[in-house]
């Protein structure tokens, strides 16, 4: 198997003529466990858009699987095997829980495995979109993406406004995704300890760039090095 599903060179985008991302070079293994982390603005969610062909590029090539996909529009990029689940959530409000869930079901996909993911959203499979509580909007989100089987699981800010033990159930859920390393996981994050905790690898990115780049452990020892690159503290 080759040694990146993903690859990022010299990667310049924005949306319209604004550059956002400023040059970058980024990897992901298959199996991987890659955390991105940064404070506000700093251009993760940019990132993630960026690698699902959501912003215009001004530079640089994104490869997948060793093919350029530079010019391959969102939905051939999630075909091939990137899943983003953006941190907008983007569920349908009209929709039932199960409608949302066979909207997006692909090859061998099932509900039964999405809800025994996510046993809550079996409890609320008839119950429409905006009648869910916001950990459960997410997990539905997550569900969605997962019908689409990807390879690349791309998850932006998943714990973004969630309570600390849907926080928690969302990581568990997170591990048991990653754990037999068939695909691999990118969670773009602010809560430092979280994604420090699940990731072997971190990137930490500010203003448009990577900043550091290094295994995931390291980081989590040296409080002062997050703190000096992306102010965030480790007591998220
Ligand atoms: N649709 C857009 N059009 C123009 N500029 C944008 C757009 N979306 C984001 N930006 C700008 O790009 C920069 C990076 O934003 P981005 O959302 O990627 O950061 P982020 O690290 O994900 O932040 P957060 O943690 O707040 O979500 C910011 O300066 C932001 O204002």
């Amino acid at each position: 198997m080759a040694d990146k599903v993903l690859e990022l060179k010299n990667v310049t985008a924005g949306y319209g003529p604004t550059h956002v991302l400023r040059g970058i070079t980024l990897s992901v293994a298959p199996g991987e466990r890659l955390a991105v982390i940064g404070r506000n603005g700093a251009g993760k969610t940019t990132l993630l858009s960026t690698i699902m062909g959501l912003t215009r590029m001004h530079g640089g090539s994104v490869h997948y699987g060793g093919r350029e996909i530079d010019r391959l529009a969102p939905y051939r990029r999630n075909a091939l095997g990137l899943g983003l689940v953006p941190q907008t959530r983007d569920i349908f409000p009209s929709l039932t829980v199960e409608e949302n869930l066979l909207s997006c079901l692909r090859g061998d996909a099932s509900l039964e495995e999405a809800y025994a993911l996510f046993p809550r959203l079996k409890e609320r499979r008839k119950n429409g979109g905006t009648q869910l509580s916001g950990g459960e909007q997410q997990m539905l989100s997550i569900a969605r993406t997962l019908m689409t089987r990807p390879d690349v699981l791309l998850l932006d800010e998943p714990l973004e406004g969630l309570a600390p033990v849907i926080c928690e159930q969302l990581m568990a859920v997170f591990e048991e995704l990653a754990k037999d390393g068939s695909r691999a996981v990118v969670l773009v994050e602010q809560h430092a300890e979280a994604a420090l905790a699940f990731a072997t690898r971190a990137a930490l990115m500010a203003n448009g760039a990577i900043v550091h780049e290094g295994p995931a452990e390291a980081l989590r020892r040296d409080a002062e090095l997050l703190h000096r690159h992306v102010g965030v503290a480790m007591s998220a």
